[in-house]
């Protein structure tokens, strides 16, 4: 039960997880068995019932015959969706002997566009972009999940258009490319993103979803005849629809024909703001939330990939500009406290090359610091940036009460628990510009384990981003309810 937390968050985020569950021996249903682990009653359907509700496709295997068809299936439709499957398997059957699968062609060989329709998609856009005087791209975070971040770099430099990219797709664009410019997140936009975004007309949006919060509580929203929408398997425009045209496919046949035409970052060339880089603090001074996001953007290498949890971290690492190469990791669509400890450390598992930093709020953290435990016993070399602000900063920004109070921790001195002797992870307490400096210089020499730096920060030091991005989600949600 506690996994499908992590299989919804997997859905939202177009993630091809595959859960694995036993299942009661094939002989309880009949004999009217109650058992251990379920929900004492007599109905032991109910997890798969529950199970089809995040993912895209959930099997039961009854009988060892059925294994190899339902298994493939099952991985073949998470692939292919790009979302979570489900596998139950009775205690009973694990072991049983059955066929084994054919060639694994028929769980990967990938799904084709249908011609005719991608023909029709490309020269409708063709068209519609040709018509436009000032026309552009937006990435959203769907480009990833439809494989289509190459096919989309091939149509950036195919049209000359400036590329803006949305919070849930940052890293998915290389920052440094001459024709990015920045996130598109309405006020909390980076770059001014935003204002070209809103003076473009004509904006093809590939894989992007607009919600609440990635559109300022609806404040960014861009709607209309000027939006041409690009998604994983589907394009469409006022007038025009087409299914099976797989996201990749027409981003790469329409660069093969469209007009070359730089209009929007000739404009851009006229306002881009200079980086602003944030001045180094006074090394003994209080610690701040803005010296510690200058501090961990100067830890960012094209080897990076960089965790930002719900909270202010979202705002924080947004804000950073990314060597080419590093990767940017958010759950915005889920938005689920906890997400990052976990996740980065499955992702350090399975990419042990890469310099893995989290940047975590002490709410998120106090919801699954337990993984950290794994990290040390994995001798995993994580950078955790914990910021401790001393409760839940973001949401104070968007309804505050005594709710948002939580229990300090030192954290710290966590770390000391999960070593128990034997250990390498590493905590350390930061209250200044110098401490920091000093904790991420031995993190980067501490190779053989995790390690923690609790950053102390005022309970208010949060981002201006967060400030009135929370005015405008607060607002959102306190719309009246509508006069019936
Ligand atoms: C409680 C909640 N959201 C509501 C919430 C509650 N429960 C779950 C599982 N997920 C959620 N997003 C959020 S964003 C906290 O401000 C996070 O606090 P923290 O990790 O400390 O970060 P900040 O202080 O920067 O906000
Ligand atoms: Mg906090």
């Amino acid at each position: 039960m506690t996994a499908f937390d992590g299989i919804g968050g997997a859905y939202a985020e177009n993630l091809p997880v595959i859960m694995i569950s036993g299942s009661p021996n094939t002989n309880d249903a009949g004999a009217f068995h109650l058992l251990h682990h379920t929900l004492g009653t007599h109905d032991f359907k109910y997890q798969i019932e529950m199970a089809r509700k995040v993912t895209c496709a959930a099997v039961a295997i009854d009988r060892a015959s059925d294994a190899p068809r339902l298994i493939d299936h099952a991985i073949r439709s998470a692939l292919l969706a790009s979302k979570p499957a489900y596998i139950e398997i009775p205690t009973n059957l694990a072991a049983a002997p059955c066929a084994p699968p054919g060639p694994i062609s028929a769980v990967l060989a990938p799904e084709r566009s249908d011609p005719d329709s991608l023909a029709a998609a490309i020269d409708v856009a063709v068209s519609f972009l040709g018509k436009k005087l000032k026309p552009m791209l937006l990435a959203g975070s769907k480009l990833r999940a439809a494989k289509a971040e190459k096919a989309f770099l091939e149509l950036a430099e195919a049209t000359g258009y400036a590329v803006a990219v949305m919070p849930g797709s940052k890293s998915f664009f290389p920052e440094q490319h001459p024709q990015y410019i920045g996130v598109y997140w309405g006020d909390v936009s980076t770059k001014a993103a935003n204002n070209l975004v809103d003076w473009s007309d004509g904006l093809l949006c590939a894989g992007t979803v607009f919600t609440d919060y990635s559109t300022v509580g609806w404040t960014a929203d861009p709607k209309g005849a000027r939006i041409f929408t690009a998604d994983m398997d589907h394009i469409s425009v006022t007038g025009h629809d087409f299914s099976r045209v797989l996201l990749a496919d027409f981003l790469s046949g329409l660069a093969q024909k469209i007009k070359y035409n730089d209009a929007t970052m000739v404009e851009y060339s006229r306002f881009r703001p200079n980086p602003t880089l944030q001045p180094a603090a006074e090394p003994e001074a209080a610690l701040r939330r803005g010296e510690v996001a200058r501090q961990v953007q100067s830890t960012l290498t094209p080897n990076s990939t960089l965790f930002v949890e719900t909270g202010d971290s979202w705002f924080n690492g947004v804000q950073m500009d990314l060597p080419d190469g590093a990767r940017f990791e958010i759950e915005m669509q889920w938005g689920h406290i906890g997400w990052s400890v976990p996740s980065c450390f499955g992702y350090a598992v399975g990419a042990p090359n890469r310099k893995t930093i989290v940047m975590v709020g002490d709410g998120s953290f106090q919801v699954t610091v337990q993984e950290v435990s794994q990290m040390v016993r994995l001798h995993l070399p994580i950078l955790i940036i914990l910021m401790n602000n001393h409760g839940y900063t973001i949401e104070v920004e968007i309804h505050d009460g005594a709710y948002n109070n939580i229990k300090n921790w030192d954290y710290a001195a966590l770390i000391e628990t999960f070593n128990a002797g034997e250990g390498h992870g590493k905590g350390y307490r930061a209250n200044n510009g110098r401490e920091l400096a000093d904790a991420i210089a031995k993190a980067a020499a501490n190779t053989r384990g995790p390690t923690l730096i609790e950053c102390t920060l005022d309970r208010d030091d949060c981002s201006k981003e967060l400030m009135s991005w929370g005015h405008w989600v607060g607002a959102a949600n306190a719309r009246p309810a509508a006069a019936i």
